[in-house]
């Protein structure tokens, strides 16, 4: 994707040729996708003969009575359509060619077949909001050629469009308004286009405006008819490189405008509109520079920068071994070479520290961050300012993987095994580090996967390449894993995803293109293993205290607080150091219930009970539904009974802090969750405001345990462990190892050691073993014989098939339905139908099935389509592919 608009308002894209293949006259028909809500289908339409169109050209279309926005996918010699060659409508105009540069184009296309997903929604994910829908095409005079002297002969159409142009004070219209004045608009724009007397584009999307400010253009030096003073102003301008922003100049040479206009007229300089680009505001940082590497980070640094192309890294650091200055030191290099590096982190949560160090590391104007709680406009611009193919660095979540950086030199998912990099809904049920995987191996860069904890999955991968590493001895020998070449891999990869077939006709009711078996998600690469053992300045891990909550109970302890983390707590508020406590999940089981009659308070929408919420003393008391936000206010008494004890148990976030008010009353904490970050912002302040000691304690949730890096923070607490233990689900064993292996990690990364206190009620379970001793290679090696024994991923591979209706009858039917069909197909297992775990989700009752299958012997799959046609029209169905979050 080659965008060359600098200066310009609207997508002006550069004609790419050789990306793509080029149109031959046999080919008459173009299959596009119309971006038009509801519309994922493909289109026919006739090429005129006058255009050329190639795969992933934006063109306009006819469409009903509208002309709307369309991507062209593939081309055809044949209409596609059961009707009659006269009566397919014709492409109206390209409005930009070669959009996509063919590796990204064939990597959205990659993702549309392996999940299932139309193209036209995986291109809503990787577009900026809007960019399609609303965008208008418009035409505009190039500036630069306003006083050109020598006009070409042009028709009489041509003429007219370039007076109303000029006419026009900005020279710049709307397609549909120049249709409207001049006949044969057509013609004669594509003869002012031949000539590059305009240009024509898209508008962006009427949210997203472009934000303009005016700036001077030195044209001319030579000194013709000048005034002194204009000769000054005309120096100033050349000594700042001949550009300045109209305000500074003004500024700086205590000038007005109309000097200056006098100069544009006399043509010295040109005043143009410039888009300054909506970024982030950062604070100015102190520039921090590369810190010397211990030997298992060079070792590090070694492997990555010896790869040429694409290869992927695990890169296994214990929590505070400097996995992100390698990150640091890795892409250092690239940007001198002129290209990007695309960071992509799970949460926003920890990316204010993260994006703080990459700005301090390489100044503000390098980095952008990418992600959904941006504005439109944010993400409009940040998305742009990628096109224009400086060398910079993105940062962001799961959605960034598409981010559009041409030049591309490395990918890096920090904290790779974390959940969120997976999207559950809406489709593309996509996982981000699959998608970079793909993505890596068609821009051929290396990708890295670095984490604490890495995934069974990414494990299985690279230890599938060679034998297994040994993490003590392996810090120099990581290097000399199989190697295998590029062209042994390519001969392996799988073959690229053909084009959608089964393409409707703009009369016919679309369907969306049905994709070819899917490929095993993991491509097999060039692998290696690259561990950092050891924290930095061979810091020790913390030691991890089991606290039996059964036994304090025994011994008459109530409280939520063991007496060791009592103790601790006490500590803290006497020596002033920092602690962190750790509960799993906001308000979790802070349900309210009636202590006489045992009533539940429910959400009146969602088979869940409602969760006790108060931001405050003296606040509203509230009860919240966690699935569909539904809120009421607590009631005095039991709706059943009457009873006046009807009260709320668990150990929520605001238990604990209550609790902590109420025995520490001297301790200072600050709560950072998602009810306190819901702001934007918030997260930066929070932290910050403990970072500089205005709390000893910061209380939260799962956002705690991601890549804070708090030197002062010498004490971990973590409440419950058994809430993440019991969840019914094959991962829940993994994803409790690596939430409490994180959280401990926290603890002792500075110059003070560290402990944790870990309370539960199950001391003996594995996952607990295994964090205490901080080993993840047993606790993998137990958990990998259990999931080689159910089959389940990284051995198997899984495909949910989730259904939701408000109708309960006629999802249940409908499952049922889908199952016998399935069972049909030999070559996977079904698991179900049953029902969610939480049944009824805003008034939606929820049913799934779970199809399990060798990754090696690819099944059979049913034809998704036929599957889609027996659900009925109040039945939604997901396939959710390579699923994490079964319940
Ligand atoms: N070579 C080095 N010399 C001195 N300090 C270093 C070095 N490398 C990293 N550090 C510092 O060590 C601390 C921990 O590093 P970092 O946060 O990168 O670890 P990490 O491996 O990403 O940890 P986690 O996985 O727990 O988030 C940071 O404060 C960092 O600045
Ligand atoms: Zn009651
Ligand atoms: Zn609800």
């Amino acid at each position: 994707m080659y965008i060359n608009d600098n200066n310009s308002l609207g997508l002006l894209v550069s004609e790419n040729k050789d990306l793509y293949r080029a149109a031959t006259n046999a080919n008459q028909y173009v299959e596009v996708l119309v971006d038009f809500p509801g519309n994922s289908g493909l289109f026919t339409y006739r090429i005129p003969n006058q255009l050329e169109i190639k795969p992933g050209d934006i063109l306009s279309v006819p469409f009903g009575s509208q002309q709307l926005g369309a991507i062209a996918i593939r081309l055809s010699s044949q209409p596609n359509v059961d009707i009659a060659p006269e009566k397919i409508r014709a492409v109206e105009d390209v409005v930009t060619s070669g959009f996509f540069a063919s590796a990204y184009w064939e990597l959205l296309n990659r993702v549309a077949a392996y999940y299932y997903t139309p193209l036209i929604q995986v291109i809503r994910v990787a577009l900026p909001p809007g960019l399609l829908g609303r965008s208008q095409r418009r035409v505009r005079l190039i500036k630069r050629q306003k006083n050109q002297s020598s006009v070409p002969f042009l028709s009489p159409p041509a003429q007219q469009i370039l007076q109303l142009l000029q006419d026009q004070g900005a020279g710049d219209y709307s397609f549909a308004y120049l249709q409207q004045k001049v006949k044969s608009t057509y013609r004669g724009l594509r003869e002012l286009l031949r000539h590059g007397l305009v240009e024509s584009y898209l508008e962006p999307p009427r949210t997203t405006k472009p934000k303009l400010q005016k700036a001077v253009i030195l044209i001319d030096t030579i000194d013709r008819d000048l005034t002194t003073r204009q000769r000054e102003i005309l120096d100033v301008l050349r000594r700042s490189g001949g550009e300045l922003w109209h305000s500074e100049l003004l500024q700086i040479c205590s000038t007005s405008s109309s000097t200056l206009k006098a100069m544009e007229q006399k043509g010295y300089i040109a005043i143009e509109e410039r888009e300054i680009l909506r970024k982030e505001q950062a604070q100015v940082l102190d520039l921090d520079i590369p810190k010397i590497l211990n030997l298992a980070q060079s070792n590090a640094l070694a492997t990555i920068q010896k790869l040429e192309g694409f290869a992927e890294v695990l890169l296994h650091g214990v929590t505070g071994s400097g996995k992100t200055e390698v990150y640091l030191q890795a892409i250092a290099p690239l940007l001198a070479q002129g290209k990007s590096a695309l960071v992509l982190v799970p949460e926003i949560g920890l990316t204010p520290q993260l994006t703080d160090r990459f700005r301090a590391r390489f100044g503000n104007n390098k980095i952008s961050v990418y992600h959904s709680a941006l504005s439109d406009g944010e993400r409009y611009d940040t998305w742009r300012q990628m096109l224009t193919g400086d060398p910079q660095i993105v940062i962001g979540t799961r959605s960034a993987v598409f981010a559009p950086l041409p030049n591309l030199g490395l990918i890096i998912l920090d904290e790779e095994h974390d959940s969120s990099f997976k999207q559950d809904s809406p489709i593309p049920t996509y996982h981000a580090r699959t998608v970079a995987q793909w993505r890596a191996e068609l821009e051929n860069c290396p990708l890295v996967l670095g984490s604490a904890t890495p995934s069974l999955d990414s494990w299985v991968s690279v230890n599938s390449q060679q034998s297994i590493v040994n993490s003590q001895q392996s810090t120099v020998n990581s290097q000399q894993s199989t190697v295998h070449s590029q062209q042994e891999y390519l001969e392996n990869s799988p073959p690229s995803p053909p084009s959608p077939s089964s393409p409707p006709s703009p009369s016919s009711p679309p369907s969306p293109p049905s994709p070819p078996i899917p490929q095993s998600p993991v491509p097999s690469p060039q692998s290696l293993y690259s561990p950092l053992p050891e924290r930095i300045n061979s810091r020790p891990l913390p030691p991890v205290e089991i606290v039996d909550m059964r036994q304090e109970l025994q011994q008459g302890n109530r409280s939520i607080f063991s007496r060791s983390l009592q103790e601790a707590l006490q500590q803290l508020q006497q020596t002033g150091q920092q602690g962190i406590l750790f509960i799993h999940r906001r308000g979790h089981s802070t349900f309210v219930s009636c202590r006489s009659c045992g009533y539940v308070m429910e959400c009146p929408h969602c088979d869940v009970s409602l969760a006790y919420h108060q931001t405050e003393e003296g606040a509203p008391q509230l009860l919240r539904c966690h699935y569909c936000n539904y809120v009421a206010v607590h009631p005095k008494n039991c709706p059943e009974c009457s009873s006046p004890y009807l009260k709320f148990f668990g150990s929520g976030t605001q238990r604990v802090a209550q609790e902590l008010s109420r025995q520490f009353p001297e301790l200072k904490y600050i709560r950072f969750d998602s009810d306190t970050t819901r702001n934007k912002g918030a997260h930066r302040t929070l932290l910050t405001r403990f970072a500089n000691g205005e709390a000893n304690l910061l209380v939260g949730t799962q956002m705690l345990t991601k890549g804070l890096d708090l030197p002062q923070v010498t004490l971990v607490g973590v409440v419950a462990a058994d809430g993440l233990l019991n969840l019914s689900d094959y991962r829940a064993s993994e994803r409790a190892f690596q939430t409490l292996t994180q959280v401990a990690g926290r603890a002792g990364r500075g110059d003070d050691p560290g402990r944790v206190i870990m309370q539960t009620y199950t001391p003996e379970h594995p996952v607990i073993e295994a964090v205490r001793y901080h080993d993840y290679e047993s606790f993998v090696q137990a958990e990998l014989e259990q999931r080689q024994v159910l089959n389940y991923p990284p051995y198997g591979r899984l495909i949910l098939l989730r259904l939701s209706s408000f109708d309960p009858i006629q999802v249940q039917n409908t499952t049922s339905a889908i199952a016998t069909v399935l069972s049909d197909n030999p070559g996977f297992e079904i698991l179900g139908p049953a029902p969610a775990s939480v049944m009824r989700v805003a008034n939606r009752y929820r049913w799934q099935i779970l199809l399990k299958f060798a990754p090696d012997a690819l099944p059979h799959l049913p034809d998704w389509e036929e599957i889609r046609l027996l659900c009925p029209d109040g039945v939604n169905l997901t396939i959710d592919v390579d699923p994490l979050n079964i319940m």
